[in-house]
């Protein structure tokens, strides 16, 4: 018999996409939610509830709340909001980061899908500090650029609208209280002792992001030469289908000395650039966060959660 899914948030951003991901799967079958039905709670906890797995593409507020309908023993959650991601009980959704996280996202009913910026930065961040190279007490820095679709459905109006303000043209930083939602995430499945300075900002392409980390050797453990930090990521990710280290310096992939934000829109794979001098290094991820941001890693956890190959329908 086929799984049983349902989306709660089906026709937001990240839940159509999932939906798109999913349709043409014969293991499947999508338990769809009435038009007019969507916000009503009694429906919703009547599909959480008959469900093999949910995802809730929702606020958080709504996925609170949603989380909480779900009564049986038997279904387990994917939540792509940002409430569950640091919540004891929750397993967090990146299954590349060692061995222990693969394990718990197959074994949990509770699975926190992690935020589109926060995997690029822990793709980066968290070997440095597991593999004891960047002290906790590091002074991190993160910069990143996203797709206006990181917004969701308010932002892509915003942006397709023909009469918005000539500056949606520009590259807009925001975040600047330094109060981003996912700092903490950044922190906390980095292993790092203080919450890392964060500087996002959206520009005037649909989907796609880099996240970008630069390094003093000098303040690393055993001042490691940019060579060898690139081979430490080699290692890391040896094997992983969707985590890719990139050639040293974006070698032969990078054209004219450019690192674009776009190049992996549509799929669920995340690059990994180790760039700089034996001084000055900068780590830098690339993914599209309606992808391996979002909905292709959810889907991943899925097929994790239901004991499939994790690549199973993803790109
Ligand atoms: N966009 C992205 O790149 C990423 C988004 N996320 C997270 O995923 C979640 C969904 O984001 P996104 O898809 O972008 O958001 P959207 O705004 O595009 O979609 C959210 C959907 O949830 C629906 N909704 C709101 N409240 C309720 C409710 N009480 N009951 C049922 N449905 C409700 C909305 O309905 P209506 O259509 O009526 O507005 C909408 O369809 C968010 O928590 C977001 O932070 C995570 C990673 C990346
Ligand atoms: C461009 C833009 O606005 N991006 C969103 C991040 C989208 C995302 O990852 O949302 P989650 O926190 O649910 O993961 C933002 O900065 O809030």
């Amino acid at each position: 018999m086929a799984y049983q899914i349902f989306i709660d948030g089906q026709e937001g951003t990240t839940g159509l996409k999932i939906l798109d991901r999913l349709a043409a799967r014969p293991d499947l079958e999508i338990l769809k939610i009435d038009e007019e039905k969507r916000k009503d709670p009694a429906e919703r906890r009547k599909l959480i509830n008959a469900s093999d797995i949910t995802f809730l593409c929702l606020p958080d507020a709504a996925a609170i709340e949603a989380a909480a309908l779900a009564t049986n023993d038997h279904v387990k959650i994917i939540d792509a909001s940002t409430a569950h991601r640091v919540a004891p009980g929750w397993a967090y959704g990146f299954p590349e980061l060692s061995g222990g996280h693969r394990a718990a996202i197959a074994a949990s009913h509770r699975i926190a899908n992690p935020g589109c910026y926060a995997t690029g930065f822990i793709s980066v961040a968290a070997p440095m500090v597991r593999k004891g190279w960047m002290p906790a007490d590091y002074p991190v820095v993160c910069h990143a650029v996203s797709g206006y679709s990181g917004g969701g459905k308010k932002m892509i109006a915003a942006y397709a609208d023909p009469h918005r303000p000539a500056e949606y043209q520009s590259v807009r930083q925001y975040g600047l209280t330094q109060s981003h939602k996912h700092q903490k995430e950044m922190q906390v499945l980095s292993g790092l002792a203080d919450i890392p300075i964060f500087n996002p900002a959206v520009s005037d392409f649909y989907s796609g992001m880099t996240v970008s980390v630069p390094l003093y050797t000098r303040l690393l453990s055993g001042k490691p030469s940019v060579r060898a930090i690139h081979e430490m990521f080699c290692e890391y990710y040896a094997g992983q289908h969707f985590v890719q280290v990139m050639p040293l310096m974006g070698e032969g992939v990078l054209e004219g000395g450019f690192l674009p934000s776009n190049q992996l829109a549509g799929t669920n794979l995340l690059q990994i650039f180790v760039c700089g001098n034996d001084d000055r290094v900068l780590l830098a991820a690339c993914l599209d966060n309606l992808g391996k941001g979002a909905s292709g890693a959810a889907v991943q956890n899925m097929n994790i959660a239901l004991g499939l190959d994790e690549t199973t329908g993803l790109l």
